[in-house]
């Protein structure tokens, strides 16, 4: 099976308004697709409905080839997510949320060898909630790669890393991208999606504008650069 993620004519209401609407793509497997949108674009909405954690009005979503509300324990096992805000039980230690997390699946990652790729093996008796912000932001997609997955989803996983530990995170990422994962992100960092995606789709209002290689959509654009590219498109170009 080639397509890894099946979105098709997808639409989400909440109060009336359609957050996500009509949305239809594709995520072939071992591809690094970025969803790009302002603030309230649908980029969560559409992600949590692909994980069956949201139930669309119409359309569907499919996961690995199945919806993942009905294939919950399948989907489970294949699948790493680090979602905005991950929630942690008060004082637990980050050797122990690894741990737990492991005990869930029956292939587990070896995790010390993830903390340390993550650069975070010294934290490993330390409270989570003494990490700092870009530290529990590492701690995340490491955890999110414990049951070794076929397909991990990232939410903007760089935001709030400084520079270094951005371009340490786009490292792992890229190493993934080589072992054969897929992954399906989001980011409002466009050098990001530029480093890191084989193909972005720019959302707005939640329906799609355009999609394509970061180079398609710049040459569809006027610009020479994404970020110009991303204005335009969002009908913001003037403010640039
Ligand atoms: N449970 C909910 N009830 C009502 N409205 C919601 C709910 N969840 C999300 N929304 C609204 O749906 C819209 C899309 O939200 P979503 O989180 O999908 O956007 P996003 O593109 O991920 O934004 P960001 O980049 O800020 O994370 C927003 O306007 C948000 O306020």
């Amino acid at each position: 099976m080639n397509k890894c993620i099946e979105v098709h004519q997808l639409t989400k209401t909440y109060d009336g308004r359609k957050v996500v609407d009509n949305l239809t793509f594709e995520v072939e497997k071992g591809e690094v697709y970025g969803l790009l949108g302002h603030n309230g674009a649908g980029k969560s909405t559409t992600i949590e409905c692909i994980l069956g954690l949201n139930t669309p009005d119409s359309g569907s979503a499919k996961l690995l080839g199945k919806e993942a509300a009905k294939h919950r324990k399948t989907v489970f096992e294949k699948v790493g997510v680090q979602l905005q805000q991950s929630h942690y039980q008060n004082n637990i230690r980050v050797g122990e949320v690894c741990e737990e997390r492991a005990a869930m699946y029956s292939h587990p990652a070896d995790y010390h060898y993830l903390l340390k790729q993550f650069q975070l093996e010294q934290y490993i008796h330390q409270p989570v909630a003494q990490l700092s912000g870009g530290e529990r932001q590492k701690l995340s997609v490491a955890i999110a790669l414990i049951p070794r997955p076929e397909v991990i989803f990232l939410d903007e996983l760089t935001t709030g890393l400084d520079v270094a530990a951005r371009r340490e995170v786009w490292q792992i990422l890229k190493l993934l991208k080589k072992q054969g994962m897929t992954l399906l992100l989001t980011t409002h960092y466009m050098e990001e999606a530029e480093n890191l995606c084989d193909r972005v789709l720019l959302i707005k209002e939640g329906q799609k504008i355009v999609e394509g290689t970061v180079d398609e959509i710049i040459k569809k654009s006027p610009y020479n650069n994404l970020e110009e590219a991303y204005l335009w498109y969002m009908g913001e170009e003037k403010l640039v």
